[in-house]
């Protein structure tokens, strides 16, 4: 495919870019932006200012034209965004307040109101609760509030000019029916305060948003005109840059969030709402399950004593696996897989000389890991068997953690070349966008061909095997006893 495509990820910690040459199919040129939370809010709030995503795209953006990239040259775009976070715009398009992000765990007890008002679980990161917070806590901003968007839907509207919400990242909304792909109408009843006047029109890819605008070329270089894809949420975005657009490719994510994800044909509901039933951003399905304490934890003990992570892996490979009896229930941000938004982390099994760097280190990779193990127990037994996983995410980047995954979750961890998925998706869906305007049957898997490409592959070894089948035995009792889970 001809000419420069350009994939945005705008993730909790960084926004990342990536330029695609469609007629080489190679990545020309990346960028990334560094940003943080919003500091001081109260006991379990997560905020960011929509701005601060606008800027990091901008500067991305003259990242990539300084590395040579001509944007006049981009001919499309794909946005990947954080899912769940509440984006409020008023009648003019200005931000109302700051977004309430998918870690925001404030709204646990509106996420419980609305659980009991809709029948079914609604967990506490997706989107309605946060609805209802606004409503409850800051009427004035509620009034104020012309349409509720998600993030990446935000980024969308500065490009294009246009108000609206894109089919997979609307499913993590908590005001979704995924099996027919459109709000539930009586739970956007349900919830009342004219909800359901607020939310925009439903766009599905290969449809595009539109076209960069005027106001959208002045506001971030990129030529008016040129195709803006539907996008999607991360998750769903990655699963197109790791290629889980057709069932089979099981996908796990570490970043500052844990997922694990693959494309189903049909929804995949959990009567009990911790596997997500997500729709993906192609038209298919993306059962997932997302926790939600990982490279936080890591990051935790490495910014206590200001290592490294090449230090810090390379100390933390010679602990024995298991840390010697040191478990660590990572839940510092209080969870969302257990369901246990506010509960805080546990150290279990400290002995003396273990407030050390490596042990602390390597006690988190493997708490964090063996949690998402937890969770993808509950896929299998929805019927997502987990054979290989494919690991993406800034934690795949070390080689401790990618033997750890494989050990515990009993199979093997392959990489991708490409291992910032979502941005890669970001760019693959605006050119299969692209190619659907003139072929609506255009294939995304060749549109992909070449683009997407495993790495190395890490086995699980019979040792790690046999040492984490009891470390998770132990986790799991640890779980229940001081969770009840
Ligand atoms: N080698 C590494 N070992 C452990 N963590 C890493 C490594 N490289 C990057 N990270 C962590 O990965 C995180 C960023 O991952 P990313 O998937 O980009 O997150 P997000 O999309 O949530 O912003 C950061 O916390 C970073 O410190
Ligand atoms: O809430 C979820 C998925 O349901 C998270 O996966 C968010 O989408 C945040 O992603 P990262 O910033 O960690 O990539």
């Amino acid at each position: 495919m001809r000419g420069l495509w350009l994939g945005l990820d705008v993730g909790t910690q960084s926004t990342k870019a990536l330029v695609v040459d469609g007629d080489a199919r190679r990545v020309v040129a990346r960028a990334s932006v560094a940003y943080d939370l919003i500091a001081g809010l109260p006991e379990g709030a997560a905020e960011q200012d929509p701005k601060t995503w606008a800027d990091a795209v901008v500067a991305c953006l003259r990242q990539v034209s300084d590395q040579g990239v001509d944007l006049s040259s981009v001919r499309g775009v794909g946005v990947s965004g954080q899912q769940h976070g509440l984006v409020l715009l008023d009648a003019a398009g200005g931000v109302v307040r700051p977004a309430k992000l998918w870690c925001d765990t404030a709204t646990a007890s509106e996420a419980a109101v609305l659980s009991e008002r809709f029948g079914r679980a609604v967990p506490t990161g997706f989107t309605a609760s946060k609805i209802l917070w606004v409503q409850e806590h800051e009427p004035e901003n509620w009034a104020k509030t012309a349409t509720v968007m998600l993030p990446h839907d935000y980024i969308n509207f500065l490009l294009t000019g246009r108000r609206t919400m894109e089919v997979g990242d609307a499913s993590g909304s908590g005001l979704f029916d995924p099996v027919a792909r459109g709000f539930n109408g009586r739970e956007v009843e349900l919830m009342g305060g004219g909800v359901g006047d607020r939310l925009p029109e439903l766009v599905e890819a290969p449809e595009p948003v539109g076209a960069v605008s005027a106001a959208g070329s002045s506001w971030c270089g990129l030529p008016a005109g040129a195709l803006v894809s539907a996008g999607g949420g991360d998750n769903m975005m990655s699963a197109i840059g790791s290629g889980a657009t057709t069932p089979g490719p099981v996908v796990l994510s570490l970043g500052t969030s844990g997922t694990v994800f693959a494309c189903a044909d049909r929804a995949v509901i959990d009567p009990d709402g911790l596997i997500a039933p997500f729709c993906d951003s192609t038209g298919r399905y993306l059962p997932l399950l997302c926790t939600m304490n990982v490279t936080g934890v890591t990051e935790e003990v490495r910014e206590a004593f200001g290592m490294d992570h090449g230090a810090l892996t390379e100390r933390a490979s010679s602990v024995a696996a298991g840390c010697e009896g040191l478990l660590w229930l990572p839940f510092l941000a209080g969870e969302r897989v257990p369901d246990l938004p506010t509960a805080s982390g546990t150290l279990t099994g400290m002995r003396h000389g273990w407030l050390d760097p490596a042990v602390l280190f390597r006690a988190a990779i493997e708490g964090t890991t063996l949690n998402l193990a937890w969770g993808a127990k509950r896929m299998a037994g929805l019927g997502v068997s987990i054979d290989a996983v494919r690991v993406v995410g800034g934690g795949s980047k070390n080689a401790l953690w990618r033997q750890v995954a494989a050990d515990v979750f009993g199979v093997p961890v392959v990489t991708l070349e490409e291992p910032e998925s979502a941005a890669l998706g970001g760019a693959i869906q605006a050119m299969w966008t692209e190619a659907c305007g003139s072929d609506v049957s255009a294939d995304l898997g060749a549109v992909g061909e070449g683009l997407i490409r495993t790495g190395g592959e890490v086995e699980p070894s019979a040792s790690g095997v046999a040492a984490y089948a009891g470390v998770y035995e132990r986790y799991c009792g640890a779980l229940a006893r001081v969770y009840g889970v």
